[in-house]
C-alpha cells in the first residue's frame, strides 16, 4: 500500500531536524543543534542554501495508453528536493583514505572539481587524510559533530585481494560512514569504491566509468 504524506505533516514531523526554504525563498522552519552551529560557523549566516528547497509541483494527471492515470497520486503532493545551485556559504569536509592513494587521489581531484564547478569556495573545504577506508567512519563522525560542515564526503578505494579482508574493510567502511551520518546528524556521503580488481577502480576514478568522487561531491552539494 502506498503511503501518502502531505507536505504539512512532513514539515511538522521534521521541523525539529530540518530547515526548509520555500520556493518563495522564505525560511519556514529552522532548528537543531548542528544547524545552529552551522549557522554560527557560516561565513554568511543568512545563507541557508544548504537547506532543502520545497518546490511546488502542480497536480497533473499522467494518463497511460490504457487510459488509467499513472502517478496522479504522487503528482498531487508537494515534492521536496535538494538544490545543486544554491551553494553559497556551504562548508564541506572530505575524509579521504591513503590506502590505494593513486586511486583515492583521483577521486579527490574529481570531488574538488565538482565543488569548484558548483561555486563552493576552496576555503570552505577541509580535506582530512586517514590511513584506510576502515578509519573513515570515526573521523567523519567527529567532523560531523563539530557542527562546522554541511556535509562530509567520504572517499576511499577498497580493492579485493586474496582473502576475506576485502569484505571486512568494505562493510566496515560502509557501516562506519552510515553510523557517522546517523549519529552526527550531518549527511556523510559514501564515496568509497568497493572493487573486485584494479581495472574496476581505475575505470571509476576518472576512467571510462566516470569519476565516483565527482559524483559523490554532487551528492554532498545536493
Ligand atoms: N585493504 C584495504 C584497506 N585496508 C586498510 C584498512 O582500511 C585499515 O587502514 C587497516 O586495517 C588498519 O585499521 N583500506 C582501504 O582503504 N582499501 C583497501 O583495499
Ligand atoms: C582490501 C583487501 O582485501 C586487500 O588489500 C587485502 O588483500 P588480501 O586479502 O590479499 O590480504
Amino acid at each position: 500500500m502506498a503511503l501518502s504524506v502531505s507536505i504539512d505533516s512532513f514539515l511538522s514531523n521534521h521541523q525539529s531536524q530540518l530547515g526548509f526554504v520555500h520556493h518563495d525563498g522564505q525560511v519556514h522552519s529552522f532548528r537543531s543543534s548542528n544547524i545552529l552551529n552551522l549557522q554560527k560557523a557560516s561565513k554568511t549566516p543568512k545563507s541557508l542554501s544548504f537547506m532543502l528547497s520545497v518546490k511546488e509541483s502542480k497536480p497533473h494527471n499522467a494518463v497511460q495508453s490504457n487510459g488509467r492515470s499513472s502517478f496522479a497520486q504522487t503528482a498531487a503532493v508537494k515534492h521536496t528536493t535538494g538544490s545543486v545551485t544554491r551553494t553559497q556559504g556551504l562548508r564541506f569536509a572530505v575524509v579521504v583514505a591513503r590506502f590505494n592513494e593513486f586511486i583515492t587521489k583521483q577521486l579527490l581531484e574529481g570531488a574538488l572539481g565538482t565543488f569548484k564547478n558548483h561555486s563552493v569556495q576552496d576555503e570552505d573545504i577541509d580535506v582530512v587524510w586517514v590511513p584506510g577506508s576502515f578509519e573513515i567512519g570515526v573521523v567523519a563522525n567527529r567532523l560531523g559533530k563539530s557542527g562546522r560542515y554541511h556535509a562530509i564526503l567520504c572517499i576511499g578505494a577498497v580493492i579485493r585481494g586474496d582473502t576475506t579482508h576485502y569484505d571486512a574493510v568494505s562493510n566496515s567502511a560502509a557501516s562506519g560512514v552510515l553510523s557517522a551520518g546517523l549519529s552526527s546528524g550531518v549527511p556523510c556521503i559514501f564515496g568509497v569504491l568497493t572493487c573486485d580488481n584494479l581495472d574496476q577502480a581505475i575505470n571509476r576514478a576518472g576512467g571510462k566509468s566516470g569519476n565516483k568522487g565527482a559524483e559523490a561531491a554532487l551528492t554532498a552539494v545536493s
